[in-house]
């Protein structure tokens, strides 16, 4: 069951149409990647999810009903990319008074923060001011008090910019962790490795539309170019490649890398055998998330990091 239907969401700005008719479906527990070049329309999309903008048009249902931010912000957790701590506050403090703005009382509040505080190895910060944290421990701290309120809803902003691999990690199990208890994560980032890793479903928006929406590997199979990888025991001669079933893309000693056009899979695999060229592997390669949002986003072909080399 969905948490979150976007119906034809539209906000123009007076140049700009900075969302323009979004529609998206995000299912409960789902992780969620939101994805686009800079100036693509997510902070607004963003924006309106949590009520701080209305919609010009369309309408969002959160958890069945039509969303009424008065009321439906209580059960949503935003990290935004821009952090908004209170520098001069006292960490312990300002986690204690973030979590009763979101509706704890200041038994459960406490009660949770000493648990997150532990659990994310941050208990020894409870006397620190805000400013007096690096970068990467403002992020770790922002990342609680989003979470805090166990919000139905989570929307976290690039929530590893600043953090080293570990604390990466660390962040990382507990959207799982927090997925597996029932939440729903939307994430947006530009980095496209940790989609990769993270979310289950993306959609990636483009000039204020959405042009691309499934989960990883139904995107990567929509975008395949049918390149492969194949190696072998020994090293190939320009002989065994003079054929037209393929064309060789790359060419390295024991490794080539194949773009089928008509072939099959069997029909390369019988030609090399026929060749007597013992084959060590043969590997459908598809592209990277990186490869198809740089292709949708500037038009350019997904293989174009391989040229086509004289056989
Ligand atoms: N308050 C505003 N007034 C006018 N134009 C705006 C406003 N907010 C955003 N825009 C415009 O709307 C478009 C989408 O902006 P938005 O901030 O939603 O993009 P984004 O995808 O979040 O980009 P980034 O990845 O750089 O954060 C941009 O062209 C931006 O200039």
């Amino acid at each position: 069951m969905p948490l979150l239907e976007l119906n034809n969401l539209k906000k123009y700005f007076a140049t700009q149409k900075a969302v323009d008719d979004i529609s998206l479906t995000i299912e409960k527990g789902q992780i969620f990647g939101l994805l686009g070049p800079n100036g693509a329309g997510k902070t607004t999309l963003i924006r309106m999810i949590t009520g701080i903008f209305y919609p010009d048009e369309g309408e969002i249902i959160f958890d069945g009903k039509k969303f009424d931010p008065l009321n439906d912000i209580a059960h949503i957790g935003y990290m935004p990319e821009e952090r908004g701590l209170y520098k001069k506050m006292k960490i312990g403090e300002q986690a204690l008074y973030l979590a009763q703005l979101k509706g704890l009382n200041r038994y459960d509040a406490t009660k949770k923060i000493r648990e997150w505080f532990s659990r994310l190895d941050m208990e020894s910060w409870w006397n620190k001011k805000v400013e007096d944290l690096s970068k990467g421990m403002q992020q770790k701290m922002q990342f609680v008090t989003t979470v805090l309120h166990e919000p139905k809803l989570i929307i976290l902003d690039e929530p590893f910019s600043g953090l080293d691999p570990v604390n990466a990690n660390l962040i990382k199990d507990e959207i799982y962790n927090l997925s597996k208890r029932g939440a729903t994560i939307i994430f947006s980032t530009h980095r496209m490795e940790q989609v990769e890793e993270i979310c289950d479903h993306i959609a990636l928006v483009n000039k204020g539309k959405k042009i691309l929406d499934g989960t990883v590997q139904q995107v990567k199979h929509q975008y395949k170019e049918n390149l492969f990888r194949v190696t072998f025991a020994r090293n190939l001669t320009p002989e065994h490649l003079a054929v037209d079933l393929f064309k060789v893309m790359s060419r390295k000693d024991q490794e080539l890398i194949l773009k089928l056009e008509y072939a099959s899979n069997n029909d390369i695999l019988q030609y090399f055998i026929n060749q007597g060229l013992p084959i060590e592997s043969f590997n459908e390669m598809l592209p990277s998330l990186n490869d198809i949002f740089i292709r949708l986003v500037e038009g350019t072909p997904v293989s174009r990091q391989f040229q086509e080399v004289n056989q």
